[in-house]
This record gives C-alpha cells, structure tokens and sequence, in this order.
C-alpha cells in the first residue's frame, strides 16, 4: 500500500467483501474475504473490523449475505430468515449504535420492497452500498466541519486523540481523524498525540499507522501519559470518536475517553467529540442507558503469548466508558457543531418532538 492513498476498511468485490483484518495491524497488512453472514459477525464479534460506523456498514452487509443463504420464493419465509439473520448479528457488540440501525435500515428496506424474492436480495445489497458511501461522505463533512473549531492560535496545533477513530473505524477518512486529516490538509496540524489505548492498543496500532500511512506526524504515548501531557501544555485540543451518544450529550466511547475529558478540563483543554449523526441514539435519555460491552480478560492479561499477571486473580474488562455532557466542548457532527445539550436540534423534524 503506497504512503497516502487513502484506507478503505470494507471493499466491496464480485459477491464478497473484503475486510482489512484490524487485528494484524500494523505488522500485516491484509484482508480476510467475508461472504457468508455468520462469517460476518464473527468478524464483528473478533475486531477484525471494528469502529461504530464500520460495524454498521459490516452487520449491513451481513444482513445481505443471509439474505442468498436461504433458498426459497416464498416472502413470509424469507423475511423470517433475515429476521433470524439480523438477531445474530446484533449479537455480536451491544455498545455502538450504528450496528443497530444499520440492521434496521436494511429490514425496513426489504420489508418495503413489495417485489419477488431476488428482487428483494437486490435492493439489501444496494442499501448495504449506500451505508457504505453515505458514511464515507458523512466522514469528509465531520472532518471538514471541524475545521470551524480549530483555535486561531497556534497556526499548528497538536490533537491528542484516543483509541482508533480513523479511516479503519468508518468507511473511510474517519471522524476523530477525519478532523485530523483536514486540519492537515490545511496545514493547521503539528502533530497527533495518539494514546495507545489499553488493553486492545487501536490508538498505538491503528491510529498510529494511518498516520505513518499518509506521513502525518504522530507521537504515541500511554494512556497514562495524557494528563502530563496537557499539564505541559502540549496539547492544544483533544478530539474523539464515539460508539453511542445519548439525547443529552453523553457519550459512550473507547474505556479511557472519560479519563481524558475530565483531565482535559482540568487543564482547560478544549475536548471534542466527532460523530455522525447516525450515533446519536435519542431514544435514551442519558448516558447511564447505554450498554457497555465487557470483553474477555485475556485482552488485559495477554500481549502475544506473553501473560502480564499471575494467575487466579480476577479481572473487569468494560470495553467502553461514558462520559458526560458538561465534559464535552461540542460534538461535531456531518450537519454542523453542536453544543451537547443541543442535539435534539440535529436530529430530524420529524421526530423531534420525541426528544422533548
Ligand atoms: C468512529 S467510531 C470509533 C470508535 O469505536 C471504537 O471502539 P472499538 O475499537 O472497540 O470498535 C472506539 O470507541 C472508537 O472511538
């Protein structure tokens, strides 16, 4: 892969998609060719894609796959299947909340297509397509709208950011570092500050190497490290993804985002939270509803096959933390900067009054 072209997670390519497997970042670069759903969620449920966005767009795939792993004419049995289908992939990872209303999107889209077997099978792999490019236009705007946050001063600034939020987390450019890669582009960047983020290590494996990819300069430090860093005025902005955001602004992402946020306000460093409208979940009324994912203990304990503690000691592996409203400066989002007791005005007219 040539310095600065551009990382697409998920490739669409003659009836398979082909995953970039996250898991051997950065000392392999390689696919693994998913064309069955069950196939899918396990890659979900692995991390060989991970990210909220790019789980969405992976489960919609998913639901197109079970849709050819049944053979019938038959609708009620069809849409039972994709039912069956669907439950299996929300399975997989209950924190992000694109995964969730990607797999609605593309039920509500078989359900409404009144036509023949096959002819359903083709609108879920066209609206599995279109999940994929409108995210990837949605990153570009994110990244270009957080231009509008950048300080006048410095003219380069450092960005701390955590965990992976990039292109490999979407279907592209990313939206923590869809604001990194713009404010590059404008040459408003010095340097990104990725902390390594523990146990699964995204920020130092994955961040880091989107950044070597496209030659921005990036520095990897330990999640530890971040408070230093801010009380030595390295750091002029702290800027991160989000896996699920409820209608008052609270916002669940990567274990360590609330650790960050609250030492960012300690230091008066302005810290911003980059998603898609798509992860605002304004069904839940705060934080404290969202669902965080606890993972196996071998991600704390093992490094390669080496075991970092003794054995017969317990352990507690929340992959997620929430971090509330009144920590976050502003969430940039595909539609604009919002306070984070604003959302409900980002958040179609229709269904607005559902929110208050
Ligand atoms: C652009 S959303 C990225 C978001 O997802 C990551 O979680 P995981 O690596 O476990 O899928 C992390 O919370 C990122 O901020």
């Amino acid at each position: 892969m040539s310095q600065n072209s551009p990382v697409y997670p998920i490739i669409w390519q003659k009836d398979s998609v082909l995953l970039i497997d996250q898991t051997r970042l950065p000392n392999e670069y390689s696919f693994v060719e998913i064309n069955r759903s069950e196939d899918m969620a396990q890659a979900i449920k692995t991390m060989i894609v991970r990210g909220a966005p790019a789980i969405g767009i992976a489960a919609a795939y998913g639901i197109y796959f079970g849709a050819r792993e049944i053979e019938t004419n038959e609708r009620q049995e069809f849409l039972q299947h994709l039912e069956s289908v669907a439950s299996l992939l929300r399975s997989t990872r209950p924190t992000a909340v694109n995964l969730f209303w990607a797999i609605s999107r593309m039920l509500k889209a078989a359900y409404e297509t009144m036509g023949t077997v096959e002819e359903i099978r083709e609108t879920l792999l066209q609206t599995a397509q279109a999940i994929n490019n409108e995210d990837l236009q949605t990153c570009l705007a994110i990244g270009d709208n957080g231009l509008k946050i950048l300080p006048a001063y410095p003219e380069k600034l450092t960005i701390l950011t955590h965990c992976n939020a990039g292109a490999l987390a979407t279907a592209g450019y990313g939206t923590a570092l869809g604001v990194v890669r713009s404010a590059w582009k404008e040459g408003r960047l010095a340097r990104v500050y990725a902390d390594e983020t523990r146990p699964r290590l995204q920020g130092a494996k994955l961040t880091a190497w989107e950044c070597a990819q496209e030659g921005i300069p990036v520095t990897v430090i330990t999640d530890s490290m971040a408070a230093h860093c801010m009380q030595q005025n390295m750091i002029d902005l702290v800027v991160v993804g989000a896996d699920r955001i409820a209608a008052n602004g609270d916002t669940a992402n990567k274990i360590g985002t609330y650790n960050l946020a609250l030492v960012a306000r300690a230091h008066n460093v302005p810290f911003y939270v980059a998603a898609p409208i798509s992860t605002i979940d304004f069904s839940l009324i705060a934080g404290s509803q969202i669902p965080i994912e606890e993972r196996h203990p071998a991600e704390i304990y093992q490094v390669g096959d080496n075991l970092l503690t003794p054995g017969g000691i317990e352990y507690y592996n929340p992959a997620f933390d929430i971090t509330p409203a009144e920590l976050i400066t502003a969430i940039i989002t595909e539609n604009g900067i919002f306070a984070p007791n604003e959302l409900a005005l980002c958040q179609p007219r229709e269904n607005i009054m559902e929110v208050f």
